[in-house]
């Protein structure tokens, strides 16, 4: 049978590499996106089914819940990759920014894992990936929202992860400096380099490595890994 997947934020970056991965191994693919529809259609040519929400408004993740469950009784996993890395001042100077940081990091994956826990658990290897931060456990003090809802996003995986089990197993990946945003300037990078013991950038593929690993090893669940080159060790 088929599997099944629900990537959210499938439409640029991690979450749209990861969402292609997982169409080249053979699952259909669940493609969340709020903006980025073009990255979404090209999935959908691919054979993804594309889903629009504003994680930011509750009746949309919920309206989104209703849509998978009209599609099939299975989910074989779940990656909550969506997310928006808002600094300090973007979320001093906006009230609705400061909401939408814990709306989109912990309302909308909780909401995602109850509604779905039933399709998850109908699953014979049901899988829920959570996408932290190495910041989880470090926070930064430019993005102390987001690092506080991160880790809140930590927290929710574990707590799944006893109360799921054993249908359903619930790990993070906590990234470090794997593709930097195209507003870092080289000043950032190399800063953020220098706190970096393998000293490189980590792309894309060892994050879609680690989700293969997670999803191919049945004894992990609780757990969480960081694919951050040590730079968490120098935090
Ligand atoms: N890049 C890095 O070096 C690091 C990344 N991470 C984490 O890894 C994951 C992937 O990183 P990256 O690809 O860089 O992430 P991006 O910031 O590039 O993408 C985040 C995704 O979240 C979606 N999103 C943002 N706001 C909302 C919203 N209100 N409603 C619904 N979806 C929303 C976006 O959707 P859309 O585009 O459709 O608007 C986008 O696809 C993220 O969870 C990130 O926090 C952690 C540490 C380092
Ligand atoms: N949603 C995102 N979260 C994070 C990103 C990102 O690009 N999108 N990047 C980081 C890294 O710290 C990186 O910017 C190196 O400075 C953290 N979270």
């Amino acid at each position: 049978m088929t599997k099944t997947a629900l990537v959210t934020g499938a439409g640029r970056r991690f979450g749209f590499e990861v969402a292609k991965a997982l169409i080249e191994d053979g699952y259909k693919v669940f493609a969340h996106y709020n903006s980025s529809k073009d990255g979404v259609d090209e999935l959908s040519q691919l054979g993804a089914e594309p889903i629009q929400a504003n994680f930011a408004r509750q009746h949309d993740v919920k309206e989104m819940v209703t849509q998978i469950k009209k599609s099939g009784s299975k989910l074989d996993l779940l990656i909550n990759n969506a997310s928006c890395f808002f600094d300090n001042d973007s979320v001093d100077n906006d009230s609705e920014a400061l909401e939408t940081v814990f709306q989109v990091h912990n309302i909308a994956p909780y909401l995602l894992i109850t509604g779905l826990q039933q399709q998850l658990s109908n699953s014979d290897n049901g899988l829920i990936i959570n996408i932290t931060d190495i910041y989880t456990d470090k926070p930064s003090t430019n993005y102390i929202a987001y690092c506080a809802a991160k880790a809140g996003l930590a927290n929710m995986t574990q707590a799944f992860a006893k109360a799921l089990a054993p249908d359903v197993r619930v790990n993070a990946i906590q990234p470090g400096p794997i593709l930097f945003l195209p507003e870092h300037d080289n000043e950032h990078k190399m800063q953020v380099l220098d706190e970096t013991p393998l000293q490189v950038e980590g792309g894309l593929e060892p994050m879609i490595d680690t989700v293969r690993f997670l999803r191919d090893n049945p004894f992990l669940t609780g757990e969480s890994i960081k694919v951050d080159g040590g730079r968490a060790l120098n935090l």
